[in-house]
């Protein structure tokens, strides 16, 4: 039997015993996490909105990542590489350091009375201690919720108010290669707009932009940090259903999601992944290229490589510009990584500023194993380059901040199968994937539908939203009951191989990140001479999708149209943030509507990609796509 063949009978053992008897398959799995109390019981369907998984099990994340490690001998071993080619600086910490770094600063978020169940919000740029701050908190049991970076105050503010934080950790700044990006003014306005107010504020001042502090309400992170020299803390016994962490994501509307991830699920999920889908081994180094803002962030920066005693790289760098196409090769090279996991777009910008990768010639890589991408869809043209030049498995895989982990992927631990370009392989354990049509009947092989997963979620997946279980509920269990529903159309292949082709909904993917078109249509519409708009997601061959506003205005307005559209960039700017990457608003006479009055989203944005695209049969006024052709044309 060849190595395929053996992978592939390997693969589906694992895949249908995790289907056909969970309890035996997640118990197992359970083994590689060092609990107080061992469960007794993978999962109970009569908690929760579906089950909840480990519901007997005590544990606590920290401990797991942490403190075991030093216990079994690995002290002195390093943890955590920060390198920052923004800064200039490079450190390392041990796991013994880090372990005790942790510990001290959870002291001091004790002495704000922080405790199991309260909220943190984490909003920070790459440095350590954010890393500190999220293990601080995970050891006392308190629940983490990291913003990313590039939101506006707008939108940390919403977040502020659901998650309702006893105390948020930040910095003075961000560091971009062509700003610093001051996040204490942003957030003095996110707690200025936010009905929540926090008791207190940990700031960590970065020389390269500090920050003045409001009194009382404003800490030194490094003042208390040296008050609390000599402190330690112990791990909290946490229930496995217990919150670690609320992650927002964008939903179809403005308003985020609040994912909640349990503590035991996760723990279980992310040590199987370690080892069955990246192959990594206790001591090695493995680098994701993401941001701790993003759930890759979370599960493999921040915990995963942690979990089962690997080294982890936190990168505060591009994968270009900083200082140049060479720097993923440099940080691979003088780390010895492994693997590294990044999101397509990074390697497209690579690729572009260096098509013949030249630059790789000068770095050895050596001990590089493999490539992972996920975070959008992977394009064959950019996997096919990176595998030509690395010369090593390129693997897509693909996930949802939900999921907390891959839904569907090519699990190299495992054995490594063929690759069909376009497809991320094959559903990982736990996963009940399916494809239905509109009515909820199985797809045949080939045929396009609707990916969703049959419930239970496997562990690690969120069990609901924070504060929102009817949400949760109508927006992934209502439409297709019995199921999770991913929002994402596809198809399945006659060897079983997922083809994830697009979302069903407004969501869009703007280099990796996921944004929603209605949080933008709701920015733009607040401007003052917006009678109405729409958002969509235009094909880009560096980011993936761009976002594209179509503006009407208000009758009697008769400002210049180039300075109203200036306008409504800053507006979506301002209300959504820089990551939003909104540069082009258009503004056309009227919008292409039903005769019931729903835009034609679809076909705007068919024809703003070149698509060939048929006029609706309910289209209201057939004449007004011509016009957003023309407006098109108009802007090249
Ligand atoms: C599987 C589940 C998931 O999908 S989790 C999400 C996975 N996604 C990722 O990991 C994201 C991958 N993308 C990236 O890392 C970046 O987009 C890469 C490829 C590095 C390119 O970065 P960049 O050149 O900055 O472009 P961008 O589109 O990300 O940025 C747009 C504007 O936002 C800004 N920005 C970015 N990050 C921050 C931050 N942390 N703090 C403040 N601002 C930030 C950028 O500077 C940029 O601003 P500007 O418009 O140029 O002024």
């Amino acid at each position: 039997m060849d190595a395929v063949q053996n992978a592939r009978e390997a693969y589906d053992a694992i895949h249908a015993a995790s289907l056909a008897d969970p309890e035996t398959f997640w118990l197992k799995a359970a083994e590689a996490i060092d609990w107080f109390e061992r469960p007794t019981r993978a999962f109970d369907a009569s908690l929760g909105v579906y089950g909840r998984w480990f519901p007997d099990g005590v544990v606590n994340a920290c401990h797991n990542a942490l403190d075991r490690h030093v216990a079994a001998g690995r002290g002195e071993q390093t943890a955590l590489i920060y390198d920052s080619p923004v800064t200039g600086v490079k450190r390392t910490y041990s796991f013994e350091e880090l372990t005790h770094e942790v510990s001290r600063f959870a002291a001091v978020l004790q002495d704000f009375g922080v405790g199991k169940g309260d909220r943190v919000v984490v909003y920070m740029p790459m440095v350590p201690e954010a890393v500190i701050g999220v293990y601080a908190c995970a050891r006392l049991g308190a629940i983490h919720s990291v913003v990313f970076g590039g939101f506006s105050a707008a939108e940390l503010a919403k977040r502020i108010d659901d998650a309702e934080p006893k105390l948020i950790l930040t910095a003075s700044c961000g560091i971009e290669p062509s700003r610093k990006v001051a996040y204490k003014p942003l957030l003095d306005r996110a707690i200025e707009m936010s009905t929540h107010a926090p008791e207190a504020v940990v700031l960590l001042q970065r020389p390269e932009l500090p920050a003045e502090l409001v009194e009382r309400r404003d800490h030194d992170w490094e003042s208390l940090r040296d008050a609390a020299m000599g402190r330690t803390t112990e791990c909290a016994r946490m229930a496995a259903t217990d919150p670690l962490y609320i992650l927002y994501t964008s939903g179809t509307t403005g308003t985020p999601k609040g994912v909640v991830r349990d503590t035991g699920g996760y723990l279980v999920a992310l040590a199987w992944t370690m080892s069955g889908l990246y192959d990594i081994k206790p001591g090695e180094v493995f680098w994701c290229a993401s941001d701790i803002g993003w759930v890759v962030g979370h599960s493999y920066i921040i915990y995963g490589p942690l979990l089962i005693g690997a080294t982890t790289v936190l990168y505060e760098g591009k994968p270009v510009g900083t200082p140049d196409a060479g720097a993923f090769w440099r940080v691979i090279e003088e780390y010895r990584c492994v693997s590294l996991f990044t999101a397509p777009t990074a390697f497209r910008a690579i690729r572009k500023e260096d098509p013949n990768a030249e630059k790789l010639k000068n770095y050895d890589l050596t001990g590089f194993r493999a490539l992972f991408l996920a975070g959008e869809r992977a394009d064959p043209a950019t996997l096919q380059w990176a595998e030509e030049k690395l010369g090593v498995p390129v693997i897509d895989h693909c996930w949802q901040t939900e999921t907390g982990w891959a839904i569907v992927g090519n699990p190299l631990g495992v054995g490594l199968l063929p690759v069909k370009h376009g497809s991320p392989t094959l559903p990982m354990p736990g996963y009940d994937l399916k494809v239905l049509d509109d009515e909820g009947h199985d797809a045949p092989a080939g045929k396009l539908g609707n990916i969703v997963i049959k419930l239970p979620l496997p562990p690690g997946c969120l069990p609901t939203l924070w504060n929102d279980e009817k949400r949760f509920r109508e927006s992934y269990l209502e439409g297709f009951p019995g199921y999770y529903q991913t929002s994402d159309a596809g198809f399945v292949d006659e060897d079983g191989y997922v083809f994830f082709m697009a979302r069903t909904d407004d969501i869009i993917n703007v280099a990796g990140h996921r944004l929603s078109t209605g949080g933008m249509e709701e920015a733009i519409a607040s401007h003052p001479d917006v009678a109405e708009c729409a958002v969509v997601g235009v094909a880009d061959a560096m980011k993936g999708q761009t976002p594209v506003g179509f503006v009407v205005l208000k009758a009697g307005v008769d400002r210049p149209a180039a300075e109203l559209e200036r306008e409504i960039v800053q507006v979506v700017r301002d209300r959504v943030g820089p990551v939003a990457a909104f540069k082009t608003a258009l503004t056309v006479a009227r919008l292409p509507k039903t005769r019931s009055g729903k835009i034609l989203r679809g076909t705007i944005q068919k024809i703003a990609d070149g698509e060939d695209w048929t006029m609706p049969a309910t289209i209201e006024d057939p004449t007004a796509l011509d016009e957003i052709g023309e407006a098109l044309k108009a802007r090249g």
